[in-house]
């Protein structure tokens, strides 16, 4: 048994909360919002994100970092990427060592165009930073529907460790070496689903979607391996497998708020509507900086920072794609 604590009651921190639980380990969650810790620990459910699912008994709710962070192996970050940096200064004075940071968060920070565990081991530099990621939504892992991701850590044996920590008959963990590939992947992704929202929203078919996921896993691995990912990363769990289900699934914040942008509602509103974490509107103008930092047409991803920043009409975005230059597929 293992002590962790998951910094971050949203839908995902719960969801794996509950998991961790399930394998047998003490468990303590950490929630900067006190009408989040009420209803947690008065209802023992997350209510408004994961519905009908109990929260066990055994898992301690608490405000207090300190507690949260104190005598645990392992602590797994599940707030949203805006706040990874302030959540880690937060820790960066309580924790010792010799602990494992899980970032389970997917973004990019805007200011300085880091990864998630770039920022955290830029505020804890001594200690091991591993990233869980692939195709999970907090609602299907909350029903324990099988579910597979991949565990990233430059040290595999760290990243095994991780694996040890959730790996269960539901929910399945690879590891990899290539933390920046799936990082990236986890990030970019989406920024993709905002667009097959979007095509949907409008109402194009099937194979619209198919050509964004498609050309839109290609401008990511375009750009994750300038950054020195590996591109088979991108055929994989935290690469192809997380778009599908981003882009295919009605739980995706993205998707959704990609529909409702679709169907004409602007940003605001479709924030409002989706109430949760849409994180690919942040990482929409951090993927294209990146983009020209490393020299990466990202032809995409430019349109949707039109459609979501400048207004842009949904249907000509998608019309002057089809149009470009013509190309090669493959060069
Ligand atoms: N929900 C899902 O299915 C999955 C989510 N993720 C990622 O996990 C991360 C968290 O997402 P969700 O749990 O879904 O978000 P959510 O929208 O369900 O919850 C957001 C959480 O942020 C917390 N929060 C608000 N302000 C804060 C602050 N200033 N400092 C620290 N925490 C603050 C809230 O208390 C709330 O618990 C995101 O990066 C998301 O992409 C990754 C895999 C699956
Ligand atoms: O990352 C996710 C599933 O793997 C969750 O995606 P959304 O944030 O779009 O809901």
């Amino acid at each position: 048994m293992k002590k962790v604590s998951v910094i971050g009651a949203g839908s995902w921190g719960t969801a794996l909360a509950i998991l961790l639980c399930d394998n047998g380990h003490d468990v303590t969650i950490w929630s900067i919002d006190q009408k989040e810790i009420d209803m947690l620990k008065h209802t023992r459910e997350n209510k408004p994100k994961l519905p009908g699912i109990k929260i066990h008994e055994a898992i301690k709710i608490t405000p207090d970092m300190e507690e949260a962070v104190q005598g645990k192996d392992f602590i797994i970050m599940a707030v949203p990427s805006k706040f990874v940096r302030s959540t880690a200064k937060r820790m960066k004075a309580l924790v010792m060592k010799e602990q494992i940071i899980v970032n389970v968060a997917k973004g990019l920070e805007d200011e300085t165009l880091l990864t998630l565990v770039e920022v955290i081991e830029d505020e804890m530099p001594h200690n091991d930073v591993v990233v869980l990621s692939g195709p999970s939504h907090a609602e299907e892992v909350a029903k324990k529907l099988p579910t597979t991701c991949v565990a990233g850590s430059k040290d595999l044996d760290i990243a095994q460790q991780v694996q040890d920590l959730f790996m269960n008959t539901y929910f399945r963990v690879y590891t990899s070496s290539d933390v920046v590939g799936i990082e990236m992947g986890g990030a970019l992704k989406n920024v993709i689903a905002l667009a097959a929202g979007i095509s949907d929203g409008i109402g194009f078919g099937d194979n619209t979607k198919a050509a964004l996921m498609t050309r839109g896993i290609t401008e990511i691995s375009r750009l994750g391996v300038a950054m020195g990912a590996k591109e088979h990363t991108f055929n994989g769990l935290s690469g192809i497998g997380d778009l599908i289900v981003t882009c295919t699934s009605m739980h995706s914040r993205n998707r959704r708020a990609g529909i409702l942008i679709g169907q004409g509602h602007t940003l605001n509103e479709a924030l409002e509507e989706v109430q949760m974490v849409v994180e690919g509107v942040f990482t929409a103008k951090a993927a294209l900086d990146l983009a020209h930092k490393h020299h990466v047409e990202m032809p995409i991803i430019r349109k949707v920072n039109d459609v979501l920043f400048e207004g842009k009409n949904t249907k000509k975005a998608v019309e002057e794609l089809m149009i470009r230059d013509k190309k090669i597929e493959y060069v």
